[in-house]
């Protein structure tokens, strides 16, 4: 994996020295993990990996190799990792970041017996986020939105999916996607957006007449700004399910979406079965997050169509939903990936604790739990060829653990602020303990 044993003089960005491990995940260049390959993550023992100015991995590999190859060369930082493990940066693969106001009392109703939909279609859940988000400036979305998002890094986040979907008119989505742009600048990690107005039926609205409007008026908008480059959105995203927008409309802004050039991920079958599977094979859609109700024919569509699942424990968790299938999808041979759905139903940022809630609920193995939240996330967001994995040419971006095996960052629940040693992005440590 270091280039061919032939000495490099130039001068490189960082080289952390001599880990106990070095999960690379991937060694050949694999654009995702399906099947047994989950389990079956790469790792170098007592290793090192070089980044160069540019940001991008040089070279890993076991350190005395590193240490002949890069012999006599200079570093802008080295980092002793002797004892330590390093990860690829997580990627977290759905997550609602921007919103404003607060919805704790709605956890409690929860907890007395009230379902995500009975407070939803009483006007509260999404609804009552919206008159929060609307209601508030640019400013104060992206000063909470990068509270949050350094949270995130300091949990091991290094890649971000994040969702617009608290305006549902087109004003407060650009608003939104205009402060995820402006976060881009002041947070070192990568977000990747997406465009997700159809989260929701506005209230007084109906959901064929909103979707149109989605259509006719959202999508080409925000095409026209990611054209002129004042906006990068790369993703569309919609809710399907009963009551919310069913197929047909669902159906419409998710093929205008991608006649307009935008990647399908969109929300699906997390209470009902709605045939998420079938409908993302047939859009071609990259991915469909929860699938907690999914039917074996969703799930051998998906893996034909290799569309990822983007699972949620965490959501399923403090919904007290079915969890969803990752046994039965692994096994069919769908591209299982993790996101947090940080939101403010579900307020969990810290993608250790879904690996965790992942392997303990959803029965996954620990290596397919961390292949799920690096290179299968970055698949299920069309960033697999810079991040997700440990490999020459990729971001370097990596997560360093204060102990010599890897697992402990999924073993030890709530405990990964205690552990996490370095976050680095780019080369650069942007966190460290
Ligand atoms: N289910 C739809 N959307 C979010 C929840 C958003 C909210 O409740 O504010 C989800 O993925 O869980
Ligand atoms: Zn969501």
């Amino acid at each position: 994996m270091s280039d061919g044993g032939v000495a490099v003089q130039v001068a490189q960005r960082l080289l952390v020295r001599g880990a106990a491990q070095v999960v690379v995940v991937c060694r050949g260049g694999q654009r995702y993990l399906a099947g047994p390959d989950m389990a079956d993550v790469a790792i170098v023992p007592n290793g090192s990996v070089v980044v160069g100015r540019d940001g991008d991995v040089v070279a890993v590999g076991p350190a005395e190799e590193i240490a002949a190859q890069f012999e006599g060369c200079s570093f802008d930082q080295i980092i002793d990792a002797q004892g330590h493990s390093v990860i690829p940066g997580l990627v977290d693969a759905h997550t609602h970041p921007v919103w404003a106001g607060d919805r704790v009392h709605e956890f409690a109703m929860k907890l007395a017996g009230a379902s995500y939909l009975d407070v939803h279609r009483a006007g509260g859940g999404i609804h009552s986020t919206v008159e929060w988000t609307r209601a508030a400036g640019e400013p104060q979305l992206l000063a909470s939105l990068c509270e949050r998002l350094r949270r995130a890094l300091r949990a091991g986040t290094t890649v971000v999916e994040a969702k617009s979907g608290y305006g549902l008119e087109l004003g407060t989505e650009l608003r939104m996607l205009r402060t995820l742009e402006r976060a881009r600048a002041l947070v070192p990690l990568r977000i990747v957006s997406s465009y997700c107005g159809a989260h929701a039926v506005p209230r007084g609205r109906d959901a064929d007449g909103y979707a149109e409007e989605v259509v006719r008026e959202h999508l080409p908008a925000v095409r026209r700004l990611v054209e002129d480059g004042s906006l990068r959105v790369e993703l569309a995203d919609v809710f399907l399910e009963r009551g919310v927008f069913e197929r047909d409309a669902a159906r419409s802004v998710l093929r205008a979406a991608r006649d307009l050039g935008f990647l399908l991920n969109f929300h699906g079958d997390e209470f009902t079965d709605m045939g998420a599977g079938e409908l993302a094979a047939e859009l071609g859609a990259r991915a469909v997050s929860h699938l907690e109700e999914t039917s074996d024919q969703g799930i051998a569509a998906m893996a034909t169509a290799r569309c990822a699942a983007v699972l949620l424990p965490s959501t399923a968790y403090v919904l007290r939903l079915k969890e969803p299938r990752a046994r039965a999808m692994i096994d069919a041979g769908v591209i299982v990936a993790l996101g947090s759905d940080f939101n403010p139903n579900a307020y969990c940022i810290a993608m250790p604790v879904v690996m965790n809630l992942a392997c303990v609920r959803l029965r996954m193995s620990l290596p397919e739990a961390l292949a799920a939240a690096t290179i299968n996330a970055a698949y299920a967001l069309g960033c697999e060829e810079r991040h997700g994995s440990l490999e020459p040419g990729k971001q370097g971006d990596m997560v360093i653990i204060a102990e010599p095996r890897w697992e402990h960052i999924i073993y030890q629940l709530g405990c990964h602020g205690d552990i996490i040693s370095h976050v680095i992005t780019q080369g650069n440590v942007v966190y460290e303990k």
